[in-house]
């Protein structure tokens, strides 16, 4: 009984001081940095990165419940049509090429968009990243992951009728190229074809918030703002 006991009480002091040891060495580091940040020695640690996806069709409302979302929790708000159409205006190398993909209604090849998202995360001062109009297709999304590195904490649908989306893009009025009646049915076909396979995927995961998008803009928003409101005392 002994032997057992003494052969315990020495498993428990070693695996227990190994345990204690381990957690004195956390705590003296933590405690060195926070003394060390008090005195402004080291920077604040990074922020591990919050990103959403936020997808839905052409005309879904996806750019303006962003803003919303800019506006009352704080995220940077990346949009991957945005940055295609500014590389576009930049005349780079790659412009004219994004320019035909967008006439057409087709996705531009991923590593380009990724890249030009990733530049963006990294100037960024932000941790929350609102990740619009990305990932499109499959390639878009095993793209991100294979370049950044990181899988999306939420992803918002937003979930609108064909022709609520058709009539919301001919009125949008932003002199785009793609908002004409020709290249949003051929959108509608991409989004039907190749992003909602993205979407069900997350869904499949249990990542995916399905949003009403019909109704005011208010009212949508409304359903936006619980999802981020569950995440601020942990994310910040
Ligand atoms: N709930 C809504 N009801 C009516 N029009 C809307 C609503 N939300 C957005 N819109 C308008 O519809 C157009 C498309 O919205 P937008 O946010 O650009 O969608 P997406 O980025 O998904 O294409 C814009 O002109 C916008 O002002
Ligand atoms: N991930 C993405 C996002 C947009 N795009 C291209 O950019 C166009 C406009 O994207 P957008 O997100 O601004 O369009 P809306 O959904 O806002 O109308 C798309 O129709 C695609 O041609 C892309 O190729 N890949
Ligand atoms: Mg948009």
């Amino acid at each position: 009984m002994w032997r057992r006991v003494a052969s315990l009480s020495s498993s428990i002091s070693s695996s227990f001081l190994a345990q204690t040891a381990s957690r004195l060495n956390t705590w003296e580091s933590l405690t060195t940095g926070i003394a060390q940040q008090a005195k402004g020695v080291i920077a604040p640690k990074e922020k591990t990165p919050f990103i959403t996806f936020v997808l839905g069709g052409p005309g879904s409302g996806k750019g303006t419940q962003c803003i919303k979302i800019v506006e009352t929790f704080g995220f940077a708000h990346l949009s991957a049509g945005d940055l295609l159409r500014r590389e576009i205006a930049s005349k780079s190398a790659d412009g004219a090429m994004i320019l035909n993909t967008i006439k057409e209604g087709k996705i531009v090849p991923s590593q380009v968009t990724v890249k030009l998202i990733q530049k963006e995360m990294e100037l960024s001062d932000n941790h929350k990243f609102l990740i619009d109009g990305f990932p499109r297709t499959e390639e878009n999304r095993v793209s991100f992951e294979r370049i950044i590195g990181v899988e999306p904490n939420v992803v918002l649908f937003f979930d609108c009728p064909e022709e609520e989306m058709v009539k919301r893009v001919l009125n949008r009025n932003e002199g785009r190229v793609d908002d004409n009646l020709e290249t949003i049915k051929k959108r509608l076909t991409v989004f039907q074809a190749l992003s909602l396979p993205v979407i069900n995927y997350y869904s499949e995961r249990g990542k995916l918030y399905t949003i009403k998008a019909i109704g005011t803009e208010d009212e949508i928003f409304e359903q936006v703002r619980p999802i981020f409101a569950a995440f601020e005392q942990t994310v910040g």
